[in-house]
């Protein structure tokens, strides 16, 4: 619901006490004797407790009980299309493009975690190293259960439906053009409310930051103070039978107990969950000649060891203003080191107005060739230049990667979405070579 609070801020250390409960963190001190209202102290850590400062992330809980009350896991079968095997499929150089996959029709019931769909991926949750990309298709709200993911941050991207999500630091409201992020080991269900669907960028190796933004300046892209982050909140409801859901090495497993994990009464700290309105980013862009590489509409990234080099770019396409001279304005032809998936919230992109639809998605891998389509390449080639809104109502994005990523059996078969015309759209441009022009 739109009518949660949040924090503003990225990175910052935030502390909040539900406003039911005032007076519930502790002062000067995070492990008090005891602790006010009878609650339980519980650190989380999200980095090593020795990692630079500038990367140390930690929260400090304070819980009705702490996580450790549970009873054993066992393993969970739903999920079906959940995969960490990268290995189902022979590598694929092809170019590819899929249709808007389908989202659960209303006869059979589909909640976030049941409709986790994996689409490729690279690397292992084990050596910490890697990523996925999955689609979340579903209808149905988690209910008495919650999930938390133990191999790595969760970039979440709606594309259809609000996500009404609520996590162990407070709630938060998700809509399409809207992001969140929940990192590692926080626990959190998902309400929607009718068909819903969108992407997940997994990453295993460290959590998402913003891009340094160099001679751009201290202000630009997206700007620290538009990230939200909830406020404490916890359920007052008495849960008898509550689930928590982990992914651990990339494999489901469940745990009954007798309390709900919304217990969290108050916390402090800067490992936390937030979400971002793509709307209110700062879109930089060349003002003279030239298509800039898409790196400049970089709103997250998960930096890998390599200087400059990402395990996973989080990169927009926004609504702009197109002003260059001389130039062929849309994206230039490329063969990148790096993957591109790119998928589409809203509207149609600019490169390729046909066959690319919402909701669905493509995949450029490491050295495929791809660009602009035939129609899109004899349109721009000819336009007049005058300046130019571009994008206007649709939001294209791209998760680039260093690695080089798998394919899914489901990504490739059983999803029954992948477009086999994708080649087309480059087969009609001619050679027009001309030795004397
Ligand atoms: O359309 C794509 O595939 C993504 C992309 C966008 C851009 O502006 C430049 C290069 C590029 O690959
Ligand atoms: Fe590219």
């Amino acid at each position: 619901m739109s009518q949660y609070k949040y924090l503003c801020g990225f990175g910052s250390h935030f502390s909040s006490e539900d406003e039911r409960c005032p007076n519930s963190l502790p002062v000067g001190q995070n492990s008090p004797q005891q602790c006010a209202h009878g609650l339980y102290a519980e650190q989380l850590s999200g980095s090593a407790f020795t990692a630079p400062r500038t990367e140390n992330v930690r929260t400090w809980l304070y819980r009705k009980l702490p996580s450790a009350v549970h009873k054993p896991f066992q393993a969970l079968k739903t999920a079906k299309y959940l995969s960490h095997n990268w290995d189902e499929q022979q590598p694929n150089p092809n170019q590819l493009r899929w249709k808007p996959f389908d989202v659960p029709t209303t006869q059979q019931q589909v909640n976030f975690v049941e409709g986790l769909h994996t689409v490729c991926g690279a690397g292992d949750a084990r050596t910490r190293h890697g990523l996925a990309v999955h689609v979340y298709l579903c209808n149905s709200s988690m209910d008495t259960a919650a999930f938390y993911n133990s191999d790595g941050d969760f970039l979440i991207v709606p594309q259809q439906g609000v996500l009404d999500i609520v996590t162990e630091l407070g709630r938060m409201s998700v809509a399409p053009n809207e992001i969140c992020v929940i990192p590692q080991g926080i626990r959190f269900a998902v309400k929607v409310e009718g068909p819903s669907r969108g992407y997940i960028l997994e990453v295993y190796d460290g959590h998402f930051c913003l891009p340094d933004l160099g001679p751009i300046g201290a202000n630009g892209l997206a700007n620290p103070r538009d990230f939200q982050t909830p406020v404490a909140w916890f359920d007052a409801a008495e849960v008898k039978n509550f689930q928590v859901i982990s992914k651990f090495q990339g494999s489901l497993f469940a745990a009954q107990q007798d309390h709900s994990v919304f217990d969290v009464v108050a916390w402090h700290g800067n490992y936390v969950p937030y979400k971002y309105d793509l709307s209110k980013f700062m879109v930089i862009n060349s003002v003279s000649f030239d298509h800039c590489d898409p790196s400049i509409f970089t709103v997250l990234t998960c930096p890998s060891l390599r200087p400059g080099t990402a395990i996973a770019d989080f990169v927009i396409f926004p609504p702009r203003w197109s002003v260059q001279e001389h130039t062929f304005r849309p994206p230039y032809y490329h063969r990148n080191c790096m993957s591109e998936f790119m998928g589409l919230i809203l509207g149609r992109y600019e490169a390729k107005e046909d066959g690319f639809a919402a909701g669905g998605a493509t995949l450029h891998s490491i050295m495929t060739p791809h660009g602009p389509d035939f129609k899109c390449f004899e349109g721009a080639s000819k336009a007049q230049l005058k300046p130019e809104r571009v994008a206007e109502g649709t939001q294209a994005f791209m998760f680039e990667s260093s690695l080089s990523l798998a394919v899914t059996k489901w990504g490739e078969q059983t999803c029954q979405k992948l477009d086999a015309a994708y080649y087309e759209c480059w087969q009609a441009l001619q050679n027009k070579f001309k030795l004397h022009n």
